[in-house]
């Protein structure tokens, strides 16, 4: 059977590794989805960056070059920023393609118009990978939606952040110097502005809302807050009171109906359920009507967990979409 065109945008700790996983499970792939997988694609900004190998595989600069492929079916989306993801993405749908970003900046924004277009157009987006790098909490909100309801969310959403706490606690390393080590860790964005000032976590914190209320609150209403204010002998003496900062972010609905929501920094003791979490792990703790309060943990940045949920909102996507082409043909 012909494979399922596929490319990827990015290739830098996220694309290098969809392209890993895509290559090592191929045949899991294809049992899975019924037709093999095969990056024919990689959209990069300077050509002449020294890459890892990827034969057969075409490698531009121009987008266009992408969307004449053949056949091509998915686009992954592992690039940096708003634009021109956002563009690249409504052009893909447009040409018929299922969408599978990690870009929680683009998403936060674009995600009613982009899921819209994909409705119109019979298409799928698959976003997993822009909340909690490796952990499955849109998925759990997802299966909550069906029946279920949402009451509220608190989390820690930012891998970097969590790795600098831990690390500034227990080996009374600097911000910088564990800021350096995460970056080189693949944890960090390239620019780790939007990790330490909290508009990373803020970013997820939107999607989150968004999927479980139907709504974001005001952007400019919501208090936010990063870590890069604390200092070590902060963080070092509240370990010394048995206390620890937490970068947290939190959204519910207020009893006037209202979004209400926050994000920054929070001293918290051990009775608290992020306590325990340490490193470059998330923890969501998702608070329903029925089912008390779910907490999802893992890790939350880094290049195989991040692309290994984006492999499996593909295969989902593309198993879904045969299924229905199937019973359609079939009718
Ligand atoms: N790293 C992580 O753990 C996680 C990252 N994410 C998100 O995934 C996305 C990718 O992150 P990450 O892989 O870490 O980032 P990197 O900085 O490692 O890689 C970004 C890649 O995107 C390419 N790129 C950037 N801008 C453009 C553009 N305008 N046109 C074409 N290519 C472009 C770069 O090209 P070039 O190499 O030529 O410079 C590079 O290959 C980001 O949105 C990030 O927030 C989400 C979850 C976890
Ligand atoms: N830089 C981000 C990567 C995942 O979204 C983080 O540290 O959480």
């Amino acid at each position: 059977m012909a494979p399922v065109k596929a490319a990827i945008l990015g290739f830098g700790t996220v694309g290098q590794g969809i392209y890993t996983i895509v290559n090592e499970r191929k045949q899991q792939l294809e049992k899975t989805i019924g037709t093999p997988i095969e990056i024919a694609a990689i959209l990069v900004r300077d050509l002449d960056k020294t890459r890892p190998e990827t034969p057969g595989v075409l490698i531009t600069d121009r987008f266009e070059e992408i969307l004449a492929i053949p056949d091509l079916k998915v686009v992954f989306e592992a690039i940096v920023g708003e634009e021109p993801a956002r563009t690249y993405l409504e052009q893909a749908i447009a040409a018929g393609c299922h969408v599978v970003t990690a870009n929680k900046v683009m998403y936060a924004k674009a995600a009613p118009s982009l899921e819209r277009q994909a409705r119109e157009q019979g298409t799928g987006i698959g976003y997993e990978a822009t909340v909690a790098g490796g952990v499955p909490v849109i998925k759990t909100i997802d299966n909550l939606n069906l029946s279920n309801e949402v009451t509220g969310i608190q989390g820690i959403l930012n891998g970097t952040s969590n790795f600098i706490l831990t690390k500034m606690r227990k080996e009374s390393c600097t911000f910088e110097e564990v800021l350096k080590e995460a970056q080189e860790l693949g944890y960090a964005e390239a620019d780790p502005t939007n990790d330490v000032s909290g508009f990373d976590a803020f970013c997820k914190l939107m999607i989150l809302s968004g999927l479980s209320f139907g709504e974001q609150p005001d952007w400019e209403n919501v208090p936010m807050e990063g870590i890069d204010a604390l200092s070590l002998d902060e963080v070092i003496d509240a370990d010394r009171q048995g206390l620890r900062y937490r970068h947290i972010a939190d959204v519910r609905r207020g009893e006037d109906g209202s979004i209400q929501a926050s994000v920054g920094p929070v001293l918290i003791g051990p009775d608290h359920p992020l306590y325990g979490i340490d490193g470059v792990d998330n923890a969501v703790a998702i608070e329903t009507a029925y089912a008390g309060t779910l907490t999802v943990i893992g890790p939350g940045a880094g290049m195989l967990p991040t692309a290994s949920v984006m492999v499996e909102d593909a295969a989902v996507l593309l198993r879904k979409h045969a299924t229905f082409r199937e019973l359609v043909t079939r009718s």
